[in-house]
């Protein structure tokens, strides 16, 4: 977790976000955290987003759109917009055309235009039919990082903090403004806030989304589904992690997700039919009682995902995590973070394993080098803070 810096961020000298809620509201919060001093509006057509935007003082102008309106709606007589350097486009997948429309006059030769969609094939369409002939360089973009909640008040400064971020640029636009790259200047706007670039093409990153995280969306609901078809829902209360780690992201916006599984639909299909063969696969085992080809199913899935533990987000940063068992007490947290704050020991990442049943690992902290693990293993041991300290060799 980083602290603010406060130097001047060099990319672009002016930025508009057009979408003000999770992702553009965390976008403008990350920006001015990381030092960013540019110009940076805001728009959006909701007028309680826009005022919880001028309360966050973040911004140096912000209306409901781009063509020459107020925060209250009133015409702001004449364009409010000039063409900006940067312009991110923050809006859900159903929303893109008109938002990109209605961003034209924010636009001219050479401004940089990226949303952050969660769906990269169908958005590069919808650009390229857009933006053609105006002169800016589309770049696709979508951070891997996000919450089940919405909205300006929901973001955060540090939501993309150590979260791989997928640019993705297209042949049909310019590749450089001034002579540089324009992709080298949204990656280093994206590793200054923290954020991981992972520069891949639209139909990869297509396919990977719907395996990592769509099909996960939709399976988190059908798990809630399946218990409300047989049991009261009073009786979800009961839930202990397990379930609770599974269908957090069920709780997502209706309308955000429709809009993610239908312009990703020939890639989910696929993946939908791949978890059918297995749920299929498993149920015959079950019943033939093949107790073994269970075990295999399940040792094969443990080994993958709990190498996920130890994979490095990558060369820039890697994690070296330690995993701390800790009594279930008011404030024990705080007396971890405080030890190691003391000894100027950055924690990169923070988990919480829900594994006390097994009395290990309740949760892990993360550091950016095996040294930093060590001594904050070293420390945490001889301190007695909590029940104990593992994987510290
Ligand atoms: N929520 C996540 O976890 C997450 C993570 C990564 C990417 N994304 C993607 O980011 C995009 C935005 O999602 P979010 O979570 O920020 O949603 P959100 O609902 O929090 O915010 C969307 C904002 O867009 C505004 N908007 C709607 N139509 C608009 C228009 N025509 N012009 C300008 N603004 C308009 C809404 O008023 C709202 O403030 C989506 O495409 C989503 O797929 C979401
Ligand atoms: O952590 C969450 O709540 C998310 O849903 C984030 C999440 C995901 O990991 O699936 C959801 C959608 C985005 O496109 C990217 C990230």
């Amino acid at each position: 977790m980083h602290g603010s810096d406060s130097e001047e961020v060099p990319f672009f000298k002016s930025i508009s976000i057009v979408g003000l809620g999770l992702i553009g509201g965390s976008l403008a919060k990350a920006l001015r955290l990381k030092g960013y001093q540019g110009a940076l509006d805001g728009y959006d057509p909701n007028p309680q987003t826009l005022e919880q935007a001028r309360q966050s003082g973040l911004f140096t102008a912000l209306a409901l759109s781009p063509g020459g309106f107020n925060p209250d709606g009133s015409a702001a007589g004449g364009p409010v917009a000039q063409p900006v350097e940067l312009v991110i486009v923050a809006v859900p997948l159903g929303k893109l055309r008109e938002a990109l429309v209605s961003a034209l006059p924010l636009i001219g030769p050479g401004t940089v235009v990226m949303d952050v969609g969660s769906v990269k094939g169908t958005v590069h369409d919808t650009a390229v039919n857009v933006l053609t002939g105006t002169g800016a360089i589309f770049i696709g973009g979508h951070p891997m990082a996000g919450s089940e909640k919405g909205g300006f008040n929901a973001g955060s400064p540090i939501l993309f903090e150590n979260a791989y971020f997928f640019l993705t640029p297209d042949p049909h636009f310019e590749e450089a403004v001034k002579g540089v790259p324009a992709v080298e200047l949204l990656k280093q706007m994206v590793l200054t806030i923290g954020g991981l670039p992972v520069i891949t093409d639209p139909k990869a990153h297509d396919a990977l989304t719907a395996r990592l995280s769509h099909l996960p969306h939709l399976t988190a609901s059908i798990l809630v589904e399946v218990f409300a078809a047989s049991l009261p829902t009073d009786q979800l209360k009961f839930a202990g992690g397990g379930f609770r780690d599974s269908t957090r992201i069920a709780m997502g916006d209706p309308a955000l997700w429709r809009d993610i599984f239908v312009h990703n639909r020939s890639e989910v299909i696929s993946s939908i039919d791949t978890l059918v063969e297995g749920l299929m696969r498993f149920r015959k085992n079950l019943q033939d009682v093949e107790d073994e080809a269970i075990v295999e199913t399940l040792g094969e899935a443990q080994r993958l995902r709990s190498g996920l533990i130890t994979i490095r987000p990558s060369e820039e940063v890697s994690l070296y995590p330690l995993r701390l068992e800790l009594e279930d007490r008011p404030g024990i947290l705080a007396e971890v973070t405080t030890l190691l704050a003391e000894h100027q020991l950055d924690i990169k990442d923070l988990a919480l394993d829900h594994s006390r049943e097994n009395q290990r690992g309740a949760f892990t902290l993360s550091f950016a080098s095996n040294a930093d693990r060590l001594i904050a293993a070293s420390l945490l041991k001889a301190s007695g803070i909590g029940i104990g300290v593992i994987d510290s060799d």
